[in-house]
């Protein structure tokens, strides 16, 4: 049996908080925490344990606290397991765990517990990347999905396509493993039957497929990039919109020469609000071209474009370049400082659609235009519907399988069975690897684990 490290960290976010809650999990927690409870009495197993923390140094009284304790198997982790749930002072909980390395705890890493969990056999693989997508959701639709991975057995439709390639393999390789038992019309008929099964796998994995471009567009969210001529106010509405000031604002054209992502709830959706560097300032240097491309650029990225356009100044030239650009996506024009002059008439026309006047800096209009906006994301959000969480490690996997069985139905004919064995074994191994089974524990923490978070 190999050595087994007990391994601490903070199981609650850093910062200052009602209760912060230090974890142990590994064979020798309960040790540890009965050090930091000297004199008390002894802990019982899954019981709320009310206990002073000392340090194991001096006596030093560090916090009055739960200690959580549950023996293994019947933990998280499937080990031995200790949460000490103390006042949630980051100094206070970082010199706990301070503590805790003292007495032989080990830092654990990024998504540790869960792996643990994992090894134990109390998660499979996709329910531990539903647990790291579960903290990450930022919407309630990511949410659900990422719940629904964790509480039912996500791993069904893989399965099947895992089961669906194996039968086909079966079918192939019978005539290989046991020449003399196949007639030559066997041999033709299972061919068929693997070709068969391949073209349903495929099918199989095209939905899956769609699912994890409808997962990442979720996780992604829906960009709204802001754009339009320099000192429009395109940066102040930025910071209006987010409610504080995020993007400095000058009455100098050419403030914003980088665009400035922020991530904002519209409605229900999380949507990424872009300020870009201002287009046309006339007398343009080398700079202000690079911006004026990097604006074009961004607009190239965005669902929904939100033109500003500047009521005292009217549509000017360079504008028209962005309106014609913007046309083919959904977009949305606001003539901004009306506080400073009316919208000039004549604008809708010039426009070619409706504009609404508002003003960033005294907030006229800005709830109708949030309104409009959020209309807009939820119509570009709701476009797509994931049925299932697939992720972007179990997309690559599902596509390499794809490749392989694209390969095996455009060679079954003409090519030995051999070599279709080792086509639909390919296939095989990578739907394998996408559930976690056969691959090596290393492997897994590098791929998966590597972007939980720690105390995970
Ligand atoms: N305080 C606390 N809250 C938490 C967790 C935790 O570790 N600690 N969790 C962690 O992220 C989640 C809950 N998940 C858990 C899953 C299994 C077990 C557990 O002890 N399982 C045992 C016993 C089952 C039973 O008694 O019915 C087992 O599987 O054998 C605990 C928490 C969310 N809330
Ligand atoms: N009167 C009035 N002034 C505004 C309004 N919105 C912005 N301004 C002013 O217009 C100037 C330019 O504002 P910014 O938000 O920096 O404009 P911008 O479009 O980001 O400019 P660049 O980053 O240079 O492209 C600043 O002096 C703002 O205070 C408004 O609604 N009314
Ligand atoms: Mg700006």
């Amino acid at each position: 049996m190999p050595h087994v490290s007990t391994i601490a960290a903070l199981a609650t976010a850093r910062g200052s908080s009602g209760i912060g809650i230090v974890r142990l999990s590994g064979p020798d927690s309960w040790a540890i925490a009965e050090r930091l409870t000297t004199g008390q009495p002894p802990l019982v197993d899954r019981m709320a344990n009310l206990r002073r923390i000392c340090r194991p140094s001096t006596g030093e009284v560090m916090d009055q606290g739960i200690v959580l304790a549950m023996r293994g198997p019947h933990s998280y982790t499937g080990e031995d397991t200790v949460e000490l749930q103390l006042h949630g002072s980051p100094l206070l909980l970082d010199s706990v765990l301070q503590a805790c390395l003292e007495l032989g705890a080990e830092p654990a890493r990024p998504g540790e517990f869960t792996f643990r969990a994992l090894l134990a056999g109390k998660l499979s693989l996709l329910q531990a990347e539903a647990v790291r997508d579960l903290v990450g959701a930022s919407s309630d639709e990511e949410l659900s999905l990422a719940r629904k991975s964790l509480f039912t057995d996500a791993s069904q439709p893989f399965r099947a396509v895992l089961s669906l390639i194996t039968r086909s393999l079966a079918a192939v390789e019978g005539p290989v493993d046991f020449p003399d038992q196949f007639s030559e019309d066997d041999e033709a008929g299972a061919l068929h039957l693997a070709t068969r099964l391949a073209a349903e796998t495929h099918a199989d994995i095209q939905k899956l497929l769609a699912d994890a471009q409808a997962t990442t567009r979720l996780r992604r969210g829906v960009t709204v990039v802001i754009a339009g001529a320099t000192n429009v106010g395109k940066s102040s509405l930025m910071n209006a919109l987010l409610k504080y000031p995020r993007v400095i604002v000058s009455d100098i054209p050419g403030t914003t020469r980088d665009s400035v992502a922020e991530e904002i709830l519209l409605g229900r959706q999380r949507v990424t609000l872009v300020d870009t560097a201002g287009i046309g300032r006339p007398p343009a240097g080398a700079l202000d071209s690079l911006a004026g491309e990097q604006a074009a650029q961004s607009i190239e990225h965005a669902d929904i474009v939100l033109i500003v356009l500047n009521a005292e100044t009217g549509l000017q030239l360079h504008e028209r370049d962005l309106l014609d650009r913007a046309r083919s996506l959904p977009h949305l024009v606001a003539v901004n400082k009306i506080d400073a002059g009316p919208v000039p008439a004549g604008l809708e026309a010039e426009v070619g659609g409706p504009v609404l006047g508002i003003s960033a800096t005294e907030g006229t209009e800005l709830d109708e235009l949030t309104h409009r906006l959020t209309e807009m994301v939820e119509a570009a959000a709701g476009t797509v519907a994931a049925s299932q969480m697939v992720t972007h490690r179990q997309a690559a996997e599902l596509t390499i399988a794809d490749r392989a069985l694209g390969e095996f139905m455009n060679s079954a004919a003409t090519v030995p069975a051999d070599v279709l064995a080792y086509l639909l074994g390919e296939a095989r191994e990578a739907m394998q690897r996408l559930l976690g089974e056969h691959i090596a524990p290393d492997e897994i923490l590098a791929t998966v684990f590597s972007t939980f978070c720690i105390g995970k």
